[in-house]
Parts: C-alpha cells; structure tokens; sequence
C-alpha cells in the first residue's frame, strides 16, 4: 500500500490493491491444414499485478504497458504460438508478459473458447464448415516473477438434464414447508465447473479437458440422485478418480426446477408427462471436491 500523505480523520489514505489490463479481446485464428480446417475462437483477458502506485498517485506512466499493446501482442503471439490449447497458449502470453512489462510483477490471462463442431455434410465431415457446439471452453493462467504459475481449466454454459432417476426427499418439513417429496423428477442443470491443474504448464491439457468433459457427462447420467448435492459430490470425486493431474474442481449447480403441470383441474393425468419449465427462482448448488491434505 501506497501512502498518499492526504489526511482525514487522524486515518492515512492509501492506496489499495490495484491490477489493470485489456479485457474481451476476441481472436480468431484458422489453421489452414490442406483440406481440414480448424478454427479456434477465444476471449481473452488480460490483467497486471504490479508497482503501479506512481500511475495512480502521480500520473506517471513510465514503465506501464499500455492496455493497447497487450491486446496486440495477444494477435501478435496467436500467430506463431498459438498452436495447441488455450491453456498452452495463456502459459506462452504470461511468461512474454512478465518479461515485457517492467512493473508487472503477476500477470493473470483467462480466456473463454467458444467451440466450434464440424458441420457433417453428406455423411461426410465438412473441410471448413462449422456449426456452434454446446457448453464452453475456459482456461486461466497465472504467473509471477518468481517463476509460481497456476493454470485452471473450466467448462462454462453446459446444459444437462435426465428425464428419470432423480428425487428430492427426507428434506426438513417446517411450517413453511409446502414442496412435496418425490423419488422421480427431470434433474437439469447448466454446468459451470473450474479444476486446478496446480503449477504443472506443460500437461496435455486438450486431452485431460475432453477426458474431465466426458467424465462429468457419463457421472451425471451414471446414478439415482438424491440431490443435486449429491450429483456435484460425485461427478467431483470421478473427476479426481481419473485424473492425477486435477488437485480440485468446483462445481456451480442451478436446479432448472422442471414442475408437473397440474392437468387434474382439466380432469386429465399427468403421469411425468408435461411439465412446466420454471426460470426463477432457481435452486443454486455450488461446491468444491478436492484432495485432502493427509
Ligand atoms: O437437489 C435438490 N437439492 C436441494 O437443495 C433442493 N431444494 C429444493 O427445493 N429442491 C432441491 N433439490
């Protein structure tokens, strides 16, 4: 903290922590391979840590990157080094940054893919036509001047849900308790989850994150779910089951509540039939699974 010789109250004003950088920078970079395509689309953020108190106190920029050149050198690293996967990618902008700006201590860059599936044209794989696939891709890399670096992967915006094999019961009843029990209701929920692959930059992370995707996927549908408390613990512990590399994963969980219409009024049953979708409010399930210390 910075003190800013101003006074009021007997209390000296300071300045607290700060950080700046460029965010939502979109890129879009095509591979052009001899007929097969690929495409790559990313929002990136970029944000510095650092000695910048002499910006904010005294206006003096000497030795600040301008935001400006982050988002080119962003364009400028996708060209050669953006290669692989957008974890690889953020390892390679971190380690160009740390050397490039002189008062940037740590240098944080989370990017979001958005993902693009090949079009099937004819039965055939299309050589450069894509259609919008589902959920998204995140990535976020840390590193500091020390050499300490941390890279998470994440999935954002991944809609589930199973018709069956899911209740809600043995719930505490008080005066204000009207939901009934059930042993079978629709169970959705948008996935958005974050794992840490610790300090390792060097993983095969495309690889790990289709294996983790996958995995959260075949967990969802593999059981009879109590809650969706239950469902987050479970997935988390396949997730870490399988992957060494993973040291924990959250998990954030609406419950897309899905109501049985009542068709009685109408003389008519319902027999799990039609439901009502209901928006809001929802139930928010969050959670971490995680390797304990011992
Ligand atoms: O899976 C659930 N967990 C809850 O905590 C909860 N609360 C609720 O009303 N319905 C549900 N469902």
């Amino acid at each position: 903290m910075t003190d800013t010789a101003s006074k009021t109250s007997g209390r000296r004003i300071v300045l607290g922590h700060t950080n700046y950088g460029k965010s939502d920078i979109r890129l879009v970079k095509v591979f052009r391979n001899p007929g097969r395509h690929e495409i790559k689309e990313l929002r990136v953020d970029v944000s510095q840590e650092g000695d910048f108190a002499a910006a904010h106190v005294e206006g003096d920029n000497t030795g600040l990157m301008a935001t400006d050149t982050m988002r080119n050198t962003v364009y400028a690293l996708a060209r050669d080094r953006l290669t692989g996967s957008a974890e690889a990618f953020g390892v390679e902008l971190v380690r160009h940054f740390l050397e490039a700006a002189p008062r940037a201590n740590r240098v944080r860059v989370s990017m979001v893919e958005h993902l693009w599936e090949r079009i099937e044209a004819g039965g055939k794989p299309h050589e450069h036509s894509f259609v919008r696939a589902a959920g998204e891709r995140t990535a976020e890399v840390v590193g500091d001047e020390e050499g300490n670096f941390s890279v998470e992967a994440g999935i954002d915006d991944l809609l589930v849900l199973k018709t069956t094999n899911s209740g809600w019961a043995g719930f505490l009843r008080d005066r204000f308790t009207t939901l009934p029990e059930t042993d079978d209701r629709i169970l959705s929920t948008v996935v958005t989850s974050r794992w840490s692959y610790g300090g390792a930059t060097d993983l095969d992370f495309d690889r790990l994150w289709e294996g983790i995707r996958r995995r959260i996927l075949e967990t969802f549908t593999d059981h009879y779910s109590p809650s969706v408390q239950f469902t987050l613990h479970r997935m988390g512990r396949a997730v870490l089951e399988s992957f060494p590399e993973v040291e924990r994963i959250h998990f954030s969980l609406p419950n897309r509540h899905h109501l049985l219409y009542d068709l009685e009024r109408f003389g008519m049953e319902n027999p799990g039939e039609v439901f009502h979708a209901d928006a809001e409010p929802y139930g928010l399930i969050e959670g971490t699974v995680e390797r304990s210390a011992s």
